[in-house]
């Protein structure tokens, strides 16, 4: 039985004030036990969310990091500094850094050894495009993407990973992928997990759908046999998102 994992990803939104007032609003709603919960929140909010969290099991979560522990990386942030802040979680390889800042498999694959070595758990994306799912080669891409994602990492570190299926076309468009097809898509993800480590980690590792899920198909998507869970983008910025949470 895989714990489902519900995380918004506030993106680049929400200064701390409205930070605080959005996890004022989840901390106090209804929230089942039977569900994890974390914040991927902008780097600035990071310090007042953790300190807003205090007492509760809500996770925290950052959107990125570097794999170095410090150096001339001008902009970036290490994962000392998000120890530091006693951040739970990293997105890593998100699309929209994928396609705007030049991340590669490559330094996805650098930043997950580096967020497993200093005990951050790395939600790891993936998903093709419109024109690659046109094409019917979705699962080649996505296949890829995984193998080299998990390139050269122990299969007893994969426990601490999550892999979030977003198919480019879905997020924030407004358009889902079918339940069927985001639970196909997370199944052949499952088998390559399978194919590469053992069936153990093949049965246990949490996969999440994300892309324009909301209230109204959060439930359906849940039902699916392989969805362990969402990213959620846009609906995790109001307080539709303990609707979400409570799916
Ligand atoms: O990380 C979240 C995804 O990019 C989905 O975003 P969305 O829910 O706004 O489509």
């Amino acid at each position: 039985m895989r714990l489902p994992i519900i995380a918004g990803n506030w993106k680049m939104n929400k200064n701390i004030k409205e930070a605080l007032e959005l996890v004022e609003i989840i901390k106090n709603g209804e929230k089942k036990d039977s569900v994890e919960v974390v914040l991927c929140v902008p780097y600035t909010d990071l310090i007042s969310v953790k300190e807003a969290l205090k007492g509760t099991n809500i996770k925290l979560g950052a959107q990125n990091m570097h794999w170095k522990e410090s150096g001339a990386f001008t902009g970036e942030i290490s994962p000392l500094m998000l120890n530091e802040i006693g951040v739970d979680y990293v997105i890593i390889g998100h699309s929209e850094r994928r396609q705007y800042f030049n991340e590669t498999d490559d330094t996805v694959n650098k930043k997950i050894k580096s967020a497993l070595n200093h005990n951050i758990k790395p939600i790891v994306c993936v998903g093709e495009t419109l024109e690659e799912r046109e094409k019917g080669i979705e699962e080649t891409i996505v296949g890829n993407q995984i193998k080299k994602a998990f390139d050269g990492i122990e299969e007893e570190s994969m426990g601490k990973i999550v892999i979030a299926y977003e198919p480019i076309w879905a997020i924030g468009t407004g358009k889902t992928a079918s339940n069927e097809d985001a639970n196909k898509m997370i199944g052949f993800i499952r088998n390559t997990i399978g194919e590469i480590y053992s069936e153990k980690t093949k049965d246990k590792i949490r996969i999440q759908y994300g892309g324009s899920v909301k209230p109204s198909n959060i439930a359906e998507l849940m039902k699916e046999e392989e969805i362990d869970g969402a990213l959620v983008g846009g609906a995790s910025l109001t307080k539709d998102f303990l609707k979400l949470i409570n799916f």
